[in-house]
């Protein structure tokens, strides 16, 4: 049995158009199906909690795909297909998962399968970053914004994203932090922000820990510190290519348990939504996820890249 989870309102009502593609699709094929469409937020995760056997298809983007992946903590052995339908869809992106309807549908249905890691804070599971600091509040300020809805609607929901990061930028207060990795724990100041990356993007496209991969076991971390405004805006667009990481206020690093605490509060996102603040515990659970349709990536991203 197939379980579609349906996010309407994703990419801004792609996710019913990219419904009403797949739907067609159906009327041809001799499958076990049912639709669920959500209604409100967390919706996607009581319905996922109610799913105890079959295969979910999630048509939505990484909000909906985190709503999913947090009903399924008890379910586990459930795989889960996507028809990325979101205005980020980092996931996907993340998973070489086709951006075409139909070629993500067939992948689906040819019934190709991994596993992959998955990002737990406290009783929550996060699929991509979890973002610490500025990240957060970036995130808290996207969320709230007025104007949101209009940019997806534009397909600018990226842009959306850069507004909030300079609406931040100028009030913005670095905190000093103590950070725990594994057995390891380092005291830095003036930290602007830690993002803990299972995969390597976030706010649709941004390669903050370009080598993170979801199915080795650990997290990269990226942790910005030490910087002026000035020099965090002149280092800001290197991101889109994961070519911020040479600069001599970033440290990357790897881990598989992370604690940090700080010396005031910071905001803590996972996967663009908004979970808490420091101080938090952050642990990988290894192939914890299933996920149906996917193809091996290509190559590691960095090689791509064209580093200066
Ligand atoms: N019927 C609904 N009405 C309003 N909001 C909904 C509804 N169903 C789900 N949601 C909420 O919509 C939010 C956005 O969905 P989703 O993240 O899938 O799309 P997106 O934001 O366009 O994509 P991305 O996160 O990839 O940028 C989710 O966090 C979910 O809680």
């Amino acid at each position: 049995m197939y379980h579609f989870i349906v996010n309407k309102v994703s990419g801004n009502g792609r996710g019913l158009a990219i419904w009403k593609d797949v739907e067609k699709i159906l009327a041809h094929k001799q499958l076990n199906y049912r639709v669920f469409f959500t209604s409100y937020p967390l919706h996607a995760t009581e319905i996922s909690k109610e799913i105890k056997n079959g295969v979910i298809i999630v048509i939505g983007g990484d909000g909906t795909i985190h709503e999913v992946i947090n009903g399924l903590k008890t379910s586990k052995n459930i795989p889960m297909g996507i028809i990325a339908a979101g205005s980020g869809n980092d996931f996907a992106r993340a998973l070489n998962i086709p951006m075409n309807t139909v070629e993500a549908f067939e992948s689906i249905l040819a019934g190709t399968e991994r596993t992959v890691d998955i990002g737990r804070i406290g009783d929550k599971s996060c699929a991509t970053v979890i973002g610490i600091g500025f990240d957060g509040k970036v995130a808290q300020t996207v969320n709230a914004s007025k104007t949101k809805k209009w940019m997806r609607f534009l397909r600018l929901g990226r842009m959306s994203y850069i507004i909030s990061v300079f609406k931040v930028l100028f009030n913005y207060k670095p905190a000093n932090i103590s950070i725990k990795i594994d057995d390891q724990t380092e005291e830095m100041t003036d930290v602007w922000l830690v993002a803990v990356a299972n995969f390597p993007y976030y706010a649709g496209g941004m390669a903050i820990c370009p080598n993170a991969n979801g199915n080795d076991g650990y997290f990269e971390l990226c942790v910005v510190h030490g910087m002026s405004k000035l020099q965090f805006i002149r280092t800001f667009p290197g991101v889109f290519k994961g070519k911020h990481i040479s600069h001599p206020s970033i440290k990357m690093l790897t881990g598989k348990q992370i604690e940090i605490s700080s010396s005031s509060a910071m905001i803590v996102h996972g996967d663009g939504e908004i979970i808490g603040q420091t101080p938090i515990k952050i642990n990988i659970e290894e192939k914890a996820l299933r996920v149906m349709g996917t193809s091996p990536p290509k190559s590691k991203i960095l090689m791509e890249l064209p580093f200066s």
